[in-house]
């Protein structure tokens, strides 16, 4: 397929396929277990490749849970930071492993799913993180249980535990020494486990990564304690795997050149609004013209960046946002009922797929 109209999310599995390989030697060289956090990337159509390389999925809600069991498979991991009894009675009937997030929830469901896989999410009370809005750690955290004592009395109810304390962590060293604070301050109840997970957040599919030295990290970890690790990758696994393709539909001048494209970060990439962070542009290349790129919404701050490109953009050009996978198509919205980008996949082969489009219905359907 050519002439595919903008906007859309083009997400190449041969990009993706590189991480998945890095996910692999991981498991082959740690033996840990790697589940898809669909938080991150939930984009389905691409599952039939990343299931190959993966054990499953994990989950922040029943939705999700669901859907990593109707289209990833393997282990479906169900976590959430509040589960209603409903949603327990639900996720039971599917779900490989239950992880609460809080003494309180697991005491008040235990009889609803004793017998089960379960396991409760820790809060080690360290963290890595670069942004306080994604800390985990962070005062009066809700995420995980505190109190050691108290998790001591229902271990006998738990089959693991699961400690998410990183965000886009890069830094091996800093994954060591944490493994040891876990060992010395849990080492006890992990012994009684048979699983624990070390969550998301760790970057060990960026280049330059030193793999050897988590891979052995991990592997120590797990024999120390006879126990299987998990990670839940979800940044690690789509990055640098998708672009959002655009096209500039004006250019302005207000002391700078400003060329507005057919899409938005606020609707379509609202993480580096969050986050106060900018993506970069895959294309066109770097040079002398200063532009910034923005939004088509009506928010002022709808700013993808301020660049410098080999030549000034003319309307109609192509405008390639880089790392648009994780944290994107899942926080998608119709803010100002601008256009939501389609979904394309280029395949192993080469082929281009336009998967899914959105159009007119979709929108009115999601207000009423
Ligand atoms: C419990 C848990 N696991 C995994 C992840 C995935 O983190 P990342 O996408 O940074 O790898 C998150 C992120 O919110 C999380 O909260
Ligand atoms: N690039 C800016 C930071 C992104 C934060 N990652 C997503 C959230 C994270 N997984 C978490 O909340 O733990």
């Amino acid at each position: 397929m050519t002439d595919l109209a903008t906007p859309y999310y083009l997400i190449d599995e041969s990009r993706l396929k590189h991480n998945l390989e890095i996910i692999r030697q991981v498991r082959e060289r740690s033996g840990a277990k790697s589940v898809l956090a669909l938080k991150c990337f939930s984009t389905w159509c691409v599952f039939d490749l990343m299931r190959r390389y993966m054990d499953g999925t994990t989950s922040s809600s029943l939705y999700e849970a669901r859907l990593g069991y109707e289209t990833f498979g393997g282990e479906t991991h169900a976590y959430s930071v509040g589960f209603s009894r409903d949603e327990v009675l639900a996720v039971r009937e599917f779900a490989d492993k239950l992880i609460f997030n809080s003494l309180s929830q697991l005491r008040r469901f235990h009889p609803d799913v004793a017998g089960l896989n379960l396991g409760v999410r820790v809060n080690p009370g360290i963290s890595y993180s670069n942004f306080d809005l994604a800390d985990p750690a962070r005062r009066y955290s809700r995420l995980g249980v505190s109190d050691t004592a108290a998790l001591a009395e229902v271990a006998p109810w738990l089959k693991g535990l699961m400690f998410h304390f990183n965000c886009e962590n890069p830094d091996v060293d800093n994954i060591r020494a944490s493994l040891e604070t876990l060992g010395r301050e849990y080492g006890e109840l992990l012994h009684r486990m048979e699983w624990v997970s070390l969550g998301g957040g760790l970057s060990f599919t960026q280049d330059g990564y030193a793999l050897d030295a988590f891979c052995e990290a991990l592997r120590a970890f797990s024999r120390t304690f006879d126990i299987q690790v998990y990670l839940e990758p979800g940044e690690a696994a789509v990055t640098q795997s998708t672009e959002l393709v655009t096209t500039v539909l004006d250019v302005v001048h207000n002391e700078v050149d400003i060329a507005i494209i057919d899409a938005s970060l606020e609707a379509h990439m609202l993480d580096h609004l969050v986050y106060r962070t900018h993506p970069r542009l895959a294309s066109p290349p770097p040079g002398e013209h200063r532009m910034m790129v923005a939004g088509r919404t009506c928010l002022a701050g709808d700013v993808f960046g301020d660049f410098k490109l080999a030549a000034p953009l003319q309307v109609g050009d192509e405008v390639r946002i880089a790392d648009a996978g994780g944290y994107t198509m899942v926080k998608v919205n119709w803010f100002n009922g601008v256009a939501m980008p389609a979904i394309v996949v280029r395949r192993l082969d080469g082929t281009l797929e336009r998967v899914r489009a959105f159009g007119y219905e979709d929108f009115k359907r999601s207000l009423s």
